[in-house]
Order: structure tokens, then C-alpha cells, then sequence
């Protein structure tokens, strides 16, 4: 590696310049291209922006594509479609437009200067792709019950089909929610929204993300994680407060995203047939599925052979280039590239995806030390990370921009993969990896592992460049190593621990979910351990049904072990605690170590650590940090992240909601006597326990004795208790395990005689 911004220019790693161009439409190679971002004026508007409505032969399909106006409808459906919308109907229309927003128009802030800002985006909501196709969409979902939307990243989709379905009155009877696969980008595309119409986040348009609520009764689009729709599931079993739910990203097929395909799958039909019962009081649901990168006939068939609706064309072209050879470390690879388009290219802000935090945090160090040494000409490059394990105030810091005269490298893990726009961004990293979780249901163990992304994951990646301006993505391998990568990711379904979604589809009702209309099945083993678990947490009663403990359960914000944690604090008055701890536990960590100071840093940590292990270690440092009453400077010279520490009391506040809520009593404390609080853990997490063996080394109690390491961010690493217990197990190089605590093992059998009875039999 080199050692100097001069040798990193000296460095050089050669990319193919035969890419293609994403101009428009999908990315199949050599469909769509166009000359260099960099060398040719774009002249998208006008052409590109254009979107033609002509008919998909095979399917029930809409395909809407580049190339002509509008008007130049060619195919029977879409043309009958399009005709419908006479001028006496637009106007109706218009004249529906929801009843709601002019009551609320009294009652909002909107301030001159938001109605201003709304006027200055309508031009640009009017030059995206997805405009010309708007009322054919609008249309399109009045007369379906459901529709599949495949469209180019940054065509629209996301901040303009709401908005659309809003104006067309299709939020008269209900809200119109986005789900979206991570909290960044339902904030943000709330906020993004909101500005578009005119209106305080909050009010029309609003967001809601775990421990995180900003929307209200009176929103009309809510955007929100697909883990917040299945909670308020829990409350309102046909979403009876929605009139359309759009499930975006739909690709991703995460665990909730799956649960909840077949939950409004079902619903939609619950509804249905309820009106055909005569129930005037119940509302139809509309359901729209959304993605650029989908196997839409798959979707189509699930959802009843839904239409699928094609609309392609993009703002902005992005060139494709890969690296000639083969890139041996990619993360050497990212920084001289880096570096290369820093000092070669034009202005515009940088996106590097790596795996996780780790890996970006030291990119974030080698920019920082190289770029001291770029001559003054060139202008600052300023390291920006965003990773899951930050707060949301923190990742918000990627939005913001980077002082004039400077550059702005972004690095991300595919957090920033999907959904989102930041702004500024002309080019594109892509290491071609990212972290992959797995699941061994065998043996119950999560695993996660640096893999190569899917075809669909690099599309998207792409995509998040050549949204305001043409872009450029540079693809840290070869353009033989994308032909072999997979089309799609395996769904989270088939490869994740099932515990939280078996759980929640228990609570709504669904008691046989082997018998659930899963898109893709789950393992039968997967669903049998998870079951089992379930069952010794005592969540599940013999027969499999959901039991009273079960029920309270599901009501929490978090995972079982962790909500059988607290229902056990109750019982053994330590609710105060168990809530700080998992508050606590709830950012990845609450102590920050720069490595040039980290022998200091771990001397501070000295100060809170406890003989006990990790979670009475957390415990004193929150009590030191109320002390002081969170004071800055004291947390600068303990090395405790005050941001994150925030964070912690947020999820504090919230959580005493919760157990309020739950009929508890959340000050109900165990003083002093804080062998308790690990007891009452042990309650949720007896499974997730090891013993020490003659050699030093410790063995599991689960998965037939594995040999697991103590990580070394753990306060008891290198030390020597007879029994442990741990809330989180991973494969990465080895059998890690954190958040670490002494335990003695007679606890064991106390803590879960069902599970420890059953073992020994
Ligand atoms: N926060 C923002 N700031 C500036 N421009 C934005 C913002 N959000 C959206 N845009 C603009 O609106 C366009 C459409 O964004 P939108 O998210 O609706 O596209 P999309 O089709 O859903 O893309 P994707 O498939 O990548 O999610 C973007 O290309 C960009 O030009």
C-alpha cells in the first residue's frame, strides 16, 4: 500500500473504458449506451425524459418506455386505459382529490417559504422520467387491486407515485404508506417528500421508524420501515388506516418484507370480501409492489397475477467501468480510486460501498491521512461513514453538504444501496461485496460473511449516482466477474433466524405458519428451531399456540430473548435496569477507541468495567454519564460516544412507554443487588450460554458445543469464568461472541428448567 497522497497518485488502477452507459431502461449490457458521462453534454431532456406507453405481450403488462410522448399510446389496454381518462373524468378526478388535505390546509404551519420551495421542485417533478407516465399509473392502480411497478433507479418511483395516488384521491379513505426496507431512507425520503408538497415533516407526509414516530393521524403518505407496518399489524389486523400500501424495494426481500407480502396478500382478500358481504363500512386496499430491479412475473403470479407495469428511462446517464483486473484487496483498490477521481475528475461527491463498519473505519483513517498531503490546489477529500450501528442522527450526516472547494467520499455499506438520494453524488465505488447474514438452523447460529453482491445489489448501487446530474460507477471488478455474479440475492427467509417473524405472524392471528402463503418457503428446519425456541422461552405453549406471555411479547420493540427479558424484570423488580441495558445494547457500542489512542481509551474504560462482564460494565457507565448529566467534554475525555449515548436514552424513554404500556412498573429497580439483572438475562438468553473447558477454551451449551471466543471489545476478554452467558453469536473468522457476562452455572437450570430439564432427559 502506499504511503502518500503522491504515491497514491503514482498507484493507478485501470478500468475498462468500453463500459456501458445506463442511460435509461434496464441494464442489460449494451442495450442502453451512450458516450461518456464525462465527455458528452447529456441531452436527456427532451428524449430521455419521454416515456412511451406500449403493450408487453406475454403477461398482463404495461410496458412504459423511453423513446416517445405520451400521447403515442400504441396498445389496446393501455390505450383504452389512457383514452378513459377524458377530460370530464381528469377533472373528476381533480374534483375528488381527497377531502382531508382542505381540512387540514387550516390547521397546517405551512410557512411562505415552504410553499415556495414546493413551487421551485414542482419543474423538477415534472422533468422525471415517471411524469409522463403518471396518469396511466394513477389509473392503472384505481383499476387494479394490485400492481407491480418496475421502473430505472432515480426514475421517481418512490417520491412521485404517493404523491400521484394522493392527487387522485386515492387517500380520501385511508393513508397511503411506503414501507421501506431501512430507517435512513424512510426519513429521508419523508423528508424529500414533504418539501416536494409544501408541508412541515410530520403532517400531510410523515415517517415512522422504530423509536421514531413522526407522523400523525392526519397523514396522508406515511413512509415507513417494513418492521413498523408489521407492528402496527399487532393493533390494527386489516390496516384499516390504509387505503394503498406500496411495498417498496420489494427486491430485497428481507424477512419483514416477506411476512408482509403474505400479510396484505391475505388482508386485501379479508377486505374483500367483507364488502361482498355488505360491509359499508370497510374500504378496499390497494396494493403496489415497486422495485428496479425485480423478477416482476414472479411477484405478478404471487398477487394474483397482478399487472406489472414497466417504465423505463432515467434522468441522467451513469457509465459503467470495471477494473481491467482482477482487484486482489479491494478496499486498496476503493482508496486509490479514490484518490484517482478526486484529482482527475470533475467536482461531485463520491459513494464507496464496503462491507461494515470495521473496514470503513480504517478507509475512513487512510483518506484522512492521505489526503494531508494533497496539494492545496486540489481541494480537501473528507471522509463521511454511514453503516447500521450509527444513530439516525448521525447517518442524517451524509445529507448534509461538504464545504465549498472540498470533496465529499461517502463510505457505506449497502445501507445506502437502495431508495435513497444524497445529494452530489457524480460517482460511484463499488467493491462488488458486501456482508452476508446466514443462519444455520441446525445448529442455531448466525453467521456473517464478506460474499459478492447479486447482479440486482450492483444495479442498484449504480443507481444511486446520475440522479441530479450524469454519473460515473466505477466497479472494482472485472466485467467477466459481474456476468458470473447471481441475478438476485437468496431471500432473508431462507437464511435467517426466524424467531421475531414467527412471532409477530403468532400475534396477528396466523396460528399454523407452516401453512403461511410464504413467497418463497422457509426451511422446514429453520421453522421447526425457531418454533422450539419460541417454546422455551416459554412464548408458545405445547400445542404451539401463542400463550399469555407470547401475546406480551410481541408487543415489544425487540427481539424475543430481549422481550422475555423484560417481562422477567417484572417479576424479579429489576425492570429499570433490564430497560437500560437493553437501551444500552441497542447501539453497536457506546465506547469509541480511535486507534491512535487506544491504549488511553481502554484505560478510561478501566473506570466502568465490571468483574461481572459486559452488561453491569454498561450499567456503570450509564450511572457515571447521568452523573455528570451527559456533559460533552466528559464524555470526550472517558471516550464514551455521546452521540450514542443519546441514542441510549431515547431508546430509554421509549422503551419505559412500552413497559408503561404493558402494565409495568419500569422504576421498579434491584438497588444494589445486580446479580439479579443478570439472572433476569438469563431468563431471555439460557440458550445462549457457555461453559469453560479444562484447556481455557469456552464451549457452547448450544449447537452441540462449539468452541466460541470472547470478542475483544468484551470487558471480559482473556478471562476465565466457570460459565458465561452472551447476547449475540456470529461467525466472522471464528465463533465470536459479545456482550459477555459471568454467570455461575447452578443459575442454568433455574433460569430455564423447561430447556435445561428436557436436555438432560
Ligand atoms: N432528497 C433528495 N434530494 C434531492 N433530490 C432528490 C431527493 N430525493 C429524490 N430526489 C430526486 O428525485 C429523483 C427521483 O427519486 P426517487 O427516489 O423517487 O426515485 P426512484 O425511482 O424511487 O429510485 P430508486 O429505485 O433508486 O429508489 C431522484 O433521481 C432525484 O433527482
Amino acid at each position: 500500500m502506499f504511503k502518500s497522497a503522491q504515491a497514491a497518485k503514482r498507484k493507478v488502477i485501470t478500468f475498462d473504458d468500453d463500459g456501458e452507459t445506463f442511460a435509461r431502461g434496464n441494464t442489460h449490457k449494451g442495450e442502453h449506451t451512450s458516450p461518456p458521462a464525462s465527455t458528452t453534454p447529456h441531452t436527456v431532456n427532451g428524449e430521455l425524459n419521454k416515456t412511451l406507453v406500449k403493450e408487453h405481450t406475454v403477461t398482463n403488462t404495461t410496458t412504459l418506455s423511453n423513446g416517445s410522448a405520451l400521447s403515442a399510446v400504441s396498445s389496446a389496454s393501455t390505450d383504452s386505459s389512457e383514452q378513459q381518462l377524458t377530460k370530464k373524468q381528469k377533472r373528476k378526478l381533480h374534483h375528488q382529490g381527497d377531502v382531508r388535505p382542505k381540512k387540514l390546509a387550516n390547521k397546517e404551519p405551512t410557512t411562505d417559504a415552504m410553499i415556495q420551495k414546493a413551487k421551485s421542485l414542482k419543474k423538477h417533478r415534472q422533468s422525471l422520467p415517471i411524469y409522463s407516465a403518471r396518469d396511466v399509473i394513477i389509473q392503472e392502480v384505481k383499476d387494479n387491486a394490485c400492481v407491480v411497478i418496475v421502473g430505472e433507479t432515480g426514475s421517481g418511483k418512490t417520491t412521485q407515485i404517493p404523491q400521484y395516488l394522493l392527487e387522485a384521491g386515492l387517500a380520501a379513505h385511508g393513508t397511503i404508506s411506503v414501507t421501506q426496507p431501512r430507517r435512513v431512507a424512510a426519513i429521508n425520503l419523508a423528508k424529500r417528500v414533504a418539501e416536494e408538497v409544501g408541508t412541515p415533516i410530520g403532517q400531510k407526509v410523515g415517517y415512522s421508524i422504530r423509536f421514531d414516530d413522526s407522523s400523525s393521524r392526519e397523514s396522508l403518505i406515511k413512509y415507513m420501515t417494513d418492521g413498523i407496518m408489521l407492528r402496527e399489524l399487532l393493533s390494527d389486523r386489516l390496516l384499516l388506516r390504509y387505503s394503498v400500501i406500496i411495498l417498496d424495494e420489494a427486491h430485497e426481500r428481507t424477512l419483514r418484507t416477506d411476512i408482509l407480502f403474505g400479510m396484505v396478500k391475505s388482508i386485501q382478500k379479508q377486505r374483500q370480501d367483507m364488502i361482498a358481504k355488505g360491509r359499508k363500512d370497510i374500504q378496499p386496499l390497494k396494493i403496489v409492489i415497486m422495485s428496479a430491479t425485480l423478477d416482476a412475473e414472479k411477484f405478478s403470479e404471487y398477487f394474483y397475477n397482478a399487472k406489472i407495469m414497466y417504465i423505463s428511462g432515467r434522468q441522467f446517464p451513469v457509465k459503467i467501468l470495471n477494473t481491467v483486473e482482477p482487484q486482489a484487496d479491494y478496499v486498496d483498490a476503493a482508496l486509490v480510486t479514490a484518490f484517482q477521481i478526486h484529482q482527475e475528475e470533475a467536482p461531485g461527491d463520491i459513494l464507496i460501498f464496503l462491507t461494515g463498519q470495521e473496514e470503513i473505519e480504517s478507509l475512513e483513517k487512510l483518506i484522512e491521512e492521505y489526503a494531508v498531503d494533497l496539494p492545496a490546489s486540489v481541494g480537501k477529500l473528507i471522509p463521511c461513514p454511514i453503516f447500521a450501528a450509527q444513530d439516525s442522527a448521525t447517518q442524517q450526516r451524509i445529507f448534509e453538504p461538504a464545504p465549498q472547494g472540498t470533496r465529499k467520499v461517502i463510505l457505506a455499506t449497502n445501507i445506502a444501496e437502495t431508495s435513497i438520494t444524497i445529494p452530489n453524488i457524480r460517482y460511484v465505488i463499488d467493491t462488488g461485496c458486501h456482508k452476508s447474514r446466514g443462519y444455520n438452523a441446525r445448529v442455531g447460529i448466525e453467521s456473517l460473511l464478506v460474499e459478492p453482491i447479486s447482479k440486482s445489489s450492483a444495479r442498484q448501487r449504480m443507481g444511486r449516482a446520475g440522479r441530479e446530474a450524469p454519473g460515473l460507477c466505477f466497479r472494482l471488478y472485472t466485467e467477466d466477474s459481474f456476468e458470473m455474479l447471481e441475478e438476485d440475492a437468496i431471500p432473508e427467509i431462507k437464511r435467517c433466524n426466524l424467531e421475531s417473524a414467527i412471532l409477530s405472524l403468532k400475534a396477528t392471528g396466523i396460528e399454523n405458519v407452516t401453512e403461511f402463503d410464504f413467497m418463497d418457503r422457509p426451511s422446514k428446519s429453520g421453522l421447526l428451531r425457531s418454533l422450539e425456541h419460541l417454546y422455551a422461552l416459554e412464548a408458545l405453549d405445547d400445542e404451539g399456540k401463542l400463550t399469555e406471555i407470547g401475546t406480551k411479547m410481541a408487543a415489544f420493540p425487540v427481539d424475543p430473548p430481549y422481550a422475555k427479558v423484560l417481562l422477567q424484570s417484572e417479576k424479579m423488580e429489576c425492570t429499570k435496569e433490564a430497560i437500560e441495558i437493553i437501551a444500552l445494547l441497542s447501539v453497536d457500542t457506546i465506547f469509541s477507541a480511535p486507534s491512535s489512542k487506544r491504549e488511553e481509551a481502554n484505560e478510561a474504560r478501566q473506570k466502568f468495567t465490571s468483574l461481572d462482564g459486559d452488561h453491569l460494565t454498561l450499567l456503570n457507565t450509564l450511572r457515571a454519564y447521568e452523573s455528570v448529566k451527559g456533559d460533552r467534554d466528559w464524555c470526550r475525555d472517558n471516550f464514551i460516544n455521546s452521540r450514542h449515548m443519546r441514542h441510549v436514552m431515547d431508546v430509554r424513554k421509549q422503551l419505559v412507554q412500552f413497559c408503561e404500556r404493558a402494565g409495568m412498573d419500569p422504576k421498579k429497580s434491584c438497588g444494589h443487588d445486580l446479580e439479579i439483572v443478570l439472572k433476569c438475562f438469563l431468563a431471555g438468553f439460557f440458550q445462549n450460554t457457555a461453559l469453560l473447558q479444562p484447556d481455557g477454551t469456552y464451549k457452547s451449551i448450544l449447537g452441540g458445543g462449539l468452541t466460541v471466543s470472547i470478542h475483544p471489545s468484551s470487558s471480559l476478554f482473556g478471562k476465565k469464568r466457570e460459565a458465561i452467558m452472551y447476547n449475540e453469536l456470529v461467525f466472522t473468522t471464528k465463533h465470536y461472541i459479545r456482550g459477555v457476562s459471568a454467570l455461575e452455572s447452578a443459575w442454568l437450570s433455574q433460569a430455564a428448567p423447561k430447556y435445561f430439564g428436557q436436555r438432560q432427559a
